[in-house]
């Protein structure tokens, strides 16, 4: 970036002078929104009501939307078009949303607008009618500071846009994530801006923007498709609320404030009142339980042994149990478990009325719903097709190992079966307690006994590896007719019931007809500890290709090799050695070891904060420890990671948690060991320096 000192005074006047009219500008739609009158309709039914309560939440959002947030700068480029390529306009500033000047001509003109594209995908081979480019810097209050400009007439290809890149990358980090509008690359703005439909699948390698690019193209879609959207509304599922609250401040800042952002417990699940064993948990997790629950569902309809016998005065009408029979056999291939059920009473009324009109009667449908409602065909009904609830059904399917095996046909091993029985079954399913996986069973169960109505417009799924099938079932189902964004890293799979392959997860989604697309240049992670942590990928990812880095950074990665003795003496030093450079650093540590290291460094002086333990740590104090399972998704300018060896060993798919510990940092990766290295990371080509004891 060019410094003010070197840029001609005027001309930086000039646009900070063009940055507080923008300001004001902004103030004053502020203003006007906040004064401007709700419209509300009187009357008190529903849908007025709900007209009223649409409005208000609408004009609610429109106020959030304008305010103007004091570190968010209000644009970031600039394009000069050649004259008449856009009507009365030939330069436009580029920012994170529209703002206009009293008479309505614009200021800044929002990025995911047409005329902004050029900003992102114009070169001197391919202007786009784009005769210059600007890039403006900003200090950490958003106060002006420079800007450079990028000629594309006459111009060769120019490395200017890939410095500002590295210079926005390498901006120390403070709190939770920032946008990265002012520099999106060509194939993420591919992404960003692909259409609602179909639903797009992102495969990328630790560090690829694959967040990034979720959050702004939920902020772009908003913009192109408010209305369709605003229906189902817009929901980001994350892996756990650490990760949510290092995310939630990007679409804030990018002007939507109406994006939920929740896990997948949130979601789908009550809350769970019981634990699996991971072996369990897996089972229950595993696509075979659809057909199951399936099974056990339908087997409460049974085949009718008698007919009915339905009385009215002094006649009698008999539907005989055959038919009776047909009727199931028909509605069982049909509908859903309670419709069904209905229907049936409806379809033996239907028979009854048939009787009563060959006998010269003419029945109305008050008639047939009295007959669907008396006694005889109730009593049908409980025998035949019951009145059942999921916590029924799969109280029954963990409790009786006959139940179980006859639902499980040949889908669960005898082995299978007896590990998911419960060991001490609870008396009755109402006193049952239910695990994380069992809430999400149940929520198949209640889908399969009635329809879940309604459908997300738009569902955005991060580290959708980790998700199991029976969880991406239920996903799908939140959102049928709306689209997804599935975004993920085959390598980073930590959980036992990771789906595996991606057509696996669209296909349990239902989006089977998603655009799979792959990120590969990573933007976090400097060469040195990308090519470092590749080296498992060998072992946990054998079909990935190993992520191309953008940036070196000078002493990015170092190795230091200790006893177990002075092992907490040198973490502590390598966490001052990191506190030394700016930005955010991490203690990264399996997660029964981050408690007491945690207090090591307290006791040295240092003042860490404990991820986990508050969900905003990132964004209270410099020196975060953070627990491995809890270190996914997120970024630091410096990390030190404690024995690798042990975040290994505390679980099965250790070195999958171990490649995702690694690719945490930005700029700077310290490992401290004591017991040996896992030995793909051994080998003596892999360790670019080693550095004995302290
Ligand atoms: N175009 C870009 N301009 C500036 N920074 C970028 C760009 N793309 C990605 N980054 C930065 O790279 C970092 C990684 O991005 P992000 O967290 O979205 O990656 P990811 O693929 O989701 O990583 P992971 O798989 O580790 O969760 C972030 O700091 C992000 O701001």
């Amino acid at each position: 970036m060019v410094e003010s000192a070197l840029l001609p005074a005027p001309e930086l006047e000039a646009e900070r002078a063009f940055l507080a009219e923008a300001h004001a500008a902004l103030a004053r739609m502020h203003g006007d929104v906040l004064v401007r009158e709700v419209p509300v309709i009187g009357g008190e039914d529903n849908d007025e009501r709900f007209t009223n309560e649409a409005n208000t939440r609408a004009h609610q959002q429109r106020v959030l939307a304008l305010v103007d947030l004091p570190d968010v700068p209000l644009f970031f480029g600039l394009l000069d078009y050649e004259p008449g390529t856009i009507e009365g306009i030939d330069r436009i500033h580029i920012g994170r949303r529209h703002v206009h000047d009293g008479s309505g001509v614009p200021l800044v003109v929002d990025w995911r607008a047409r005329v902004s594209v050029p900003f992102y995908r114009a070169t001197a081979g391919d202007r786009q009618h784009v005769v210059l480019r600007r890039r403006y810097g900003f200090s950490d209050a958003a106060e002006l500071t420079g800007f450079e400009d990028e000629p594309l007439v006459g111009a060769g290809p120019s490395d200017q846009a890939d410095a500002f890149l590295r210079a926005e990358i390498e901006r120390p980090r403070t709190g939770p994530m920032r946008d990265i509008v002012a520099t999106i690359q060509p194939e993420q703005d591919d992404l960003v801006r692909a259409p609602l439909h179909p639903s797009v699948c992102v495969q990328g390698a630790p560090g690829t923007g694959k967040t990034a690019v979720g959050l702004h193209r939920v902020a772009y879609l908003l913009y192109t498709e408010r209305e369709r959207l605003s229906r189902g509304g817009v929901v980001i599922v994350g892996p756990n609320r650490s990760f949510l609250s290092y995310i939630r401040k990007v679409l804030p800042a990018l002007g939507e404030v109406d994006v939920r952002q929740i896990t997948i417990d949130e979601l789908i699940t009550e809350p769970a009142t019981a634990s699996d064993e991971p072996d369990v948990a897996r089972l229950k997790s595993d696509a075979r339980m659809a057909v199951v629950l399936r099974r056990a569902l339908w087997s409460y309809v049974g085949t009718p042994t008698d007919g009915i016998l339905y009385s009215k005065g002094s006649q009698r009408f008999r539907v005989h149990d055959y038919e009776v029979g047909d009727i199931v056999a028909a509605l069982r291939e049909s509908t859903r478990y309670a419709p069904g059920r209905n229907a049936l009473a409806q379809r033996i009324a239907h028979a009854v009325l048939v009787l009563m009109e060959q006998r010269g009667d003419s029945p109305d449908d008050r008639v047939q719903n009295a007959v669907a409602r008396s006694k005889p065909v109730k009593a049908m009904l409980d025998a035949v097709w019951p009145r059942v609830v999921a916590e029924q059904v799969l109280h029954r399917l963990f409790s009786d190992a006959d139940f179980l095996a006859q639902s499980a046909g040949d889908e669960f091993t005898a082995d299978e079966r007896t590990a998911l029985l419960w060991c001490k079954p609870a008396r009755s399913w109402k006193s049952a307690k239910w695990s994380a996986a069992d809430t999400v069973l149940l929520d198949e169960l209640d889908d399969l006994i009635e329809r879940r109505t309604g459908s997300l417009g738009h569902l955005v799924l991060d580290e959708a590896q980790d998700l199991s099938a029976m969880q991406l079932r239920a996903l799908g189902r939140r959102c049928r007719t709306g689209s997804v964004t599935v975004l993920g890293d085959l390598a980073q799979a930590t959980t036992p019931w990771a789906a595996g392959s991606w057509d696996r997860v669209l296909g349990h989604l239902e989006k089977a007809d998603a655009v799979v697309a792959e990120l590969d240049r990573g933007f976090r992670v400097p060469d040195q500890i990308i090519d470092f942590a590749a080296k498992l990928l060998p072992q946990i990812a054998p079909t990935l290709g190993v992520p191309r880095g953008v940036r070196t950074v000078a002493d990015a990665l170092t190795i230091v090799q200790t006893d177990e003795r002075s092992f907490t003496d040198t973490l502590v030093a390598s966490c001052r050695a990191a506190l030394a450079g700016e930005g955010s650093v991490a203690l990264v540590a399996a997660d029964d070891q981050i408690s007491p290291l945690r207090d090591a460094l307290v006791a040295a002086g240092l003042q860490p904060a404990l991820l986990g333990a508050a969900e905003d740590a990132m964004d209270t104090a410099r020196l975060v420890c953070v627990p491995a399972t809890l270190a996914k998704g997120l970024e630091f300018d410096a990390v030190v990671v404690a024995e690798p060896a042990q975040i290994v060993a505390a679980e099965p798919r250790g070195l999958q948690r171990l490649y995702v510990v690694l690719t945490r940092a930005v700029s700077w990766l310290q490992i401290v060991h004591a017991a040996p290295l896992p030995t793909a990371l051994n080998s003596p080509d892999t360790i670019t320096r080693s550095v004995d004891a302290q």
